[in-house]
């Protein structure tokens, strides 16, 4: 929901070793897609592990708006009545998409090739964002968007009566906008095609295939090339969600930096458009270990114990990995304060569109916090103080970003000072639990 209480400060202090399982919650992108496609099938589908953050509950009052039928059985357990492809009703008021760029870009998708139209707001961060990203391809399929200068939020998308197909390059890396153009496309009669250069996550094509859609993803010289062919009837599903390897990433990278901590974080996904995180901490020297390698909710996973790492390093980080760890610069850029050396991370100008400014957020509050800080519009570099080296003492601003808000509380439980961060509310969006998560393991956060 866009309105936004009192900000919430909260102080991170140096921490005892963390010990105990960090059992994370459900991924964000899944939650979203189970709500979205089971929304589109004809039939009940069934969730279990959906992640209760703020960014989905929005997603899932938008899909009732819409007209299917959401329903909360208990924690994490959900039904979903689906009104079909083209199903959907007009909704009756504005839909109000709170502080998800994911969850705004798809609902735009999967309405942009009905004859209605809808009204999206956000909040002030969400409102700040691009949406020409996906207007420009959706209206390619006949849908024409009214928006705030620079395609900026509230605005309204009056979908295509006719809708045509629709072949699309991606301009930029986004699974965003190749969902977007996807969703769009079941709507449409014949073949729509995504091709995407650098590969994205791929939950959308899975689960697609998942609710009986037919799509084929093929290799080319122009990357991949993604056909989906329109108007299926979408079969429900029984979506098991897995656990969020970026909600994941926040007990990780806090094992690796407190003095003495071992833990067991479960169920991590090694689904390769999202692991690039977990490659490079292990380049930086990280300690560890993938057990007990298995498949859940259509996800190959594993658990990770992890330690305390003293001797990382700082490392160049390929920017071609950039789109599978997107969401995970601001916690690696902490990680990369704890190494010795630089770590140099290119390729990264995505993060300036996010909640925030991720570039910007981090290169801020990581000086304030004593950290020496290069930066251009596409790179971020982190000169590192070694193992317990960052001294801290400094409130962050986090700009309505949960990823700033939690990266600076985890900075905060190593470095020698206390880090505050000026608001930690937004944290609900995407990991409720994060705070008793991470007090369970042993962080000493406050409100002071
Ligand atoms: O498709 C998704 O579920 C997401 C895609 C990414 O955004 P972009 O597509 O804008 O890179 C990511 O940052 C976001 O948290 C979730
Ligand atoms: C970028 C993110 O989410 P969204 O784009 O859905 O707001 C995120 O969760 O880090």
């Amino acid at each position: 929901m866009s309105g936004h209480g009192e900000p919430q400060p909260m102080t991170a202090r140096k921490s005892a070793p963390l010990k105990g399982t960090a059992a994370v919650p459900g991924d964000k992108s899944i939650s979203h897609r189970a709500l979205i496609f089971g929304a589109m099938a004809v039939g009940e589908t069934k969730i279990t592990g959906l992640l209760e953050g703020q960014d989905v509950l929005d997603t899932a009052s938008a899909m009732r708006a819409f007209g299917a039928e959401v329903i909360r059985h208990d924690a994490g357990s959900w039904s979903v009545h689906g009104v079909g492809v083209g199903g959907f009703r007009e909704p009756a008021d504005v839909i109000d998409c709170g502080n998800s760029g994911t969850g705004v870009r798809l609902i735009m998708g999967c309405m942009a090739t009905t004859a209605m139209s809808a009204t999206f707001t956000g909040d002030a961060s969400l409102r700040k964002r691009p949406m020409g990203r996906v207007t420009d391809p959706l209206s390619l399929f006949g849908a024409r968007a009214y928006g705030r200068q620079g395609g900026r939020l509230p605005m309204t998308l009056v979908g295509a009566a006719n809708p045509v197909p629709v072949r699309y390059a991606l301009p930029v890396a986004s699974a965003q906008v190749k969902s977007a153009v996807l969703l769009a496309g079941l709507n449409a009669p014949g073949d729509t095609v995504v091709i995407e250069r650098e590969p994205t996550r791929d939950h959308s094509e899975r689960m697609l295939l998942g609710f009986g859609a037919q799509l084929h993803v093929e290799k080319g010289p122009e990357g991949h090339v993604i056909t989906l062919t329109g108007q299926p009837e979408l079969r429900p599903q029984s979506v098991a969600v897995p656990r969020d390897p970026s909600s994941a990433a926040f007990p990780v990278c806090a094992a690796l930096i407190v003095e003495g901590s071992d833990i067991l974080v479960p169920g991590v996904s090694q689904n390769l458009t999202r692991n690039g995180l977990y490659l490079t901490l292990v380049e930086m020297g990280a300690e560890i270990e993938f057990q007990n390698p298995r498949t859940e909710g259509g996800e190959p996973v594993a658990d990770l114990r992890v330690r305390f790492s003293g001797n990382m390093k700082g490392i160049e980080v390929p920017p071609e990995r950039a789109p599978s760890m997107i969401d995970e610069y601001p916690i690696l850029s902490v990680v990369a304060s704890f190494a010795t050396g630089k770590t140099v991370m290119r390729g990264v100008k995505e993060l300036r569109v996010k909640e925030s400014d991720r570039i910007d957020a981090m290169a801020r509050g990581l000086e304030a916090c004593g950290v020496t800080i290069e930066e251009d519009e596409d790179t971020l570099i982190v000169h590192g103080m070694g193992a317990g080296g960052m001294p801290g003492g400094a409130t962050a601003k986090t700009h309505l970003d949960h990823r700033i808000a939690m990266s600076f509380l985890v900075a905060g439980m190593a470095s020698q000072q206390p880090v505050t961060v000026d608001d930690a509310s937004p944290i609900v969006t995407s990991f409720p639990i994060f705070e008793g998560l991470m007090t369970g393991l042993g962080a000493r956060f406050g409100q002071e």
